[in-house]
């Protein structure tokens, strides 16, 4: 049996389960059996309270950690037994990761940050140069290349974040609480950014806690316990505006 998929969904995971187990404590059983098919141009939030096991499940679809047992397909590869190499390849070239905080390179300035991660996947300088100039454009940033992260407010950092994300134009972006350490204004800024982006075609899965930011999003899977509560389909086509997107906009005034 061919164990690729070249044209199936972003994501397929069929029965994934991870127990992390600190030194010294109790096993914790934070992904429990997850069956999660997402397909091409859709934006996807996962919701739950705090200790639901979203960002254990992000860090499973994004390589940062290996689950105990179960299968998982991304852009049509199986993945299971990557070693770390692949999965940085990987990362490199068809997945971008947003985080709370940010997690940019201090001693870089905004756009080295940006161009790194195309010179790592081989891209050549004046290549990378571009790809920061328009996404940097893009994002309301023109004008910070040379500042360090530093020097800007949490919604410029997570634009620079986002940025570095998408600069490999990957198939799936994935958001840990970006709006997590924002302000009302940043949130809503990158929740438009996000909007913005999703109509273009592409996929995104974010994780928050806060139902208002999910509900940006066109399909809301609900997370409890390490399981899958619910999982609704908020009414827009792949790669349209989500329903929830103006309202959300109007987060905190
Ligand atoms: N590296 C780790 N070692 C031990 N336990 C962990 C680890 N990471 C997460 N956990 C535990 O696993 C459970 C799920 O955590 P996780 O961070 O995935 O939940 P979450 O839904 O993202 O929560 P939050 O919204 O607070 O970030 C929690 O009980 C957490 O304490």
């Amino acid at each position: 049996m061919n164990r690729d998929e070249p044209s199936g969904p972003i994501v397929r995971a069929a029965g994934l389960v991870k127990t992390h187990r600190p030194e010294g404590a109790a096993p914790v059983h934070a992904v429990r059996g997850v069956d999660l098919t997402v397909e091409r141009g859709e934006f996807v939030a996962v919701t739950g309270p705090s200790g639901a096991g979203k960002s254990t499940l992000l860090h499973l679809l994004g390589g940062l950690d290996r689950p105990d047992s179960g299968s998982l397909w991304l852009d049509g590869r199986q993945v299971d037994g990557y070693r770390e190499a692949r999965w940085a390849e990987l990362r490199r070239n068809h997945i971008g990761i947003v985080f709370q905080f940010f997690n940019l390179v201090s001693n870089l300035s905004v756009a080295d940050n940006v161009e790194l991660p195309a010179l790592l996947a081989g891209r050549s300088p004046r290549q990378a140069r571009t790809a920061r100039t328009e996404l940097l454009d893009e994002l309301g940033l023109t004008g910070k290349e040379n500042c360090t992260p530093g020097e800007l407010s949490g919604g410029e950092q997570q634009r620079v974040a986002l940025a570095r994300a998408l600069v490999n134009a990957p198939s799936l972006l994935l958001a840990d609480e970006p709006a997590g350490s924002l302000d009302s204004k940043g949130t809503r800024e990158v929740l438009r950014l996000l909007a913005r982006f999703h109509r273009r075609g592409q996929t995104i899965l974010l994780v928050t806690h806060d139902a208002r930011i999910a509900s940006a999003a066109d399909r809301v899977i609900s997370f409890f316990d390490g399981q899958v509560v619910d999982d609704a389909h908020l009414g827009s086509e792949p790669g349209r505006p989500a329903s929830g997107v103006s309202d959300v906009l109007k987060l905190k005034g």
